[in-house]
């Protein structure tokens, strides 16, 4: 167990083991306020579906299907409702994360993603406004027959420090991490500047 508590982690943190944690920021940023997102990973026959995020957050990157929590709704009816908007489809959905992210921004708010696993699935993956749904191979690509159909998880597209947690949803280990993001005026976009990710041990 790490002895510094991660700020945004601090529920259960006790019960979090350090699996990988990096960058070049010495303290968490600061934040006033959280905003409820969720993100949804669907497997079927050896492959993940990932989507090409086409408008907003995350824009040209790929990742699972999600979004804001809405009132009255809870994450789990949130994760539910926005695989269906967003990739077509219906999946029994287990809990397996939490993602804290916070990307400097002027009000100063950080995210709370809830992180769902569905394994198999229900309906006919269909293209939205906002993703453009493909499947990734998650088999070893030099001993799967699947696999040389199937292109590999496009690590390089999705938001940087997924990376590290990635093995986590694969391997259905329970996480919680947090990644902070600085804006480089240089590149003129958020980058990596402090990250922890936890597999929880109880
Ligand atoms: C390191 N940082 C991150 N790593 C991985 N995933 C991240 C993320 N930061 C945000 N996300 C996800 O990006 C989606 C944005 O959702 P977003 O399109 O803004 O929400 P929603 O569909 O409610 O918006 P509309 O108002 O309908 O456009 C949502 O799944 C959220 O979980």
């Amino acid at each position: 167990m790490s002895a510094n508590v991660v700020p945004g982690l601090e529920k259960d943190f006790h019960l979090l083991q350090e699996f990988v944690s990096g960058g070049s920021g010495s303290s968490w940023m600061e934040y006033t306020k959280v905003k409820l997102y969720t993100n949804a990973f669907v497997f079927h026959d050896n492959k993940i579906l990932l989507g090409y995020k086409k408008r907003g957050i995350g824009m040209h990157k790929y990742n699972g299907f999600g979004g804001k929590v809405e009132a009255g709704e809870t994450c789990l009816e949130a994760a539910a409702r926005e695989l269906e908007e967003e990739a077509g489809i219906k999946s029994s959905l287990k809990h397996i994360g939490v993602l804290f992210f916070f990307g400097e921004n002027e009000d100063q708010c950080a995210f709370h993603i809830d992180i769902y696993r569905g394994d198999g699935f229900e309906g006919t993956v269909t293209e939205s406004d906002e993703m453009s749904p493909q499947w990734f191979s998650v088999s070893d690509s030099s001993n799967s027959e699947t696999a040389s159909h199937t292109p590999p998880i496009p690590y390089e597209k999705l938001w940087e420090t997924d990376p590290h947690w990635f093995p986590l949803l694969l391997s259905e280990t329970p996480f919680r991490g947090r990644a902070d993001f600085r804006m480089d005026k240089e590149k003129g976009k958020l980058v990596p500047f402090k990250w922890w990710y936890g597999v929880c041990s109880a």
